[in-house]
């Protein structure tokens, strides 16, 4: 039987309560993909261009995360915020530097309106090695 798990990262709470109720309708795992050095209010200020996320999103820098144990999961749900029309860095750090062969990725994000198209877009052009079957906004 395949297993699968939700991941998803937030930076103020609104994915990790989409992540949360996605875990417990489908009765899987979860796990949180966390920066190594968390944001603060300031790193996210999307209106200040030299803030953190705004930095790291122009200049698509890694951003260091807690490693996470996705090797016993088939289906994993990956949720993140979008981040300038696309994904946060830390998921393409995710996918970067977690192995996905063998797996399929379903692709799940907040916003204040922007669709989750071009994070699917980028991720896939990224990682074309990555199966990613869906993506969806909430
Ligand atoms: C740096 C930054 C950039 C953002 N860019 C967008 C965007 O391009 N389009 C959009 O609809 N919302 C954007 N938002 C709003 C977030 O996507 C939205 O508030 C999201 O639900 C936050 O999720 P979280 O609470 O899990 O971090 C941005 C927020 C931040 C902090």
């Amino acid at each position: 039987m395949s297993k699968t798990i939700v991941t998803y990262f937030s930076a103020t709470g609104t994915t990790r309560r989409v992540a949360e109720k996605l875990a417990q309708e489908k009765q899987t795992d979860i796990l949180e993909i966390k920066p190594v050095i968390p944001y603060t209010n300031e790193d996210i200020n999307w209106q200040d261009n030299e803030s953190r996320a705004n930095r790291e999103g122009r200049d698509q820098v890694e951003v260091a995360m807690e490693p996470l144990d996705i090797r016993d999961y088939d289906d994993i749900y990956v949720g993140f915020p979008i981040w300038w029309y696309t994904a946060p860095r830390i998921i393409f750090s995710f996918f970067k530097t977690h192995d996905f062969s063998n797996k399929t990725v379903h692709l799940f994000a907040t916003s204040g309106g922007s669709s989750i198209q071009r994070a699917q877009q980028d991720l896939s052009k990224a990682f074309p090695q990555v199966k990613i079957v869906d993506a969806k906004r909430y």
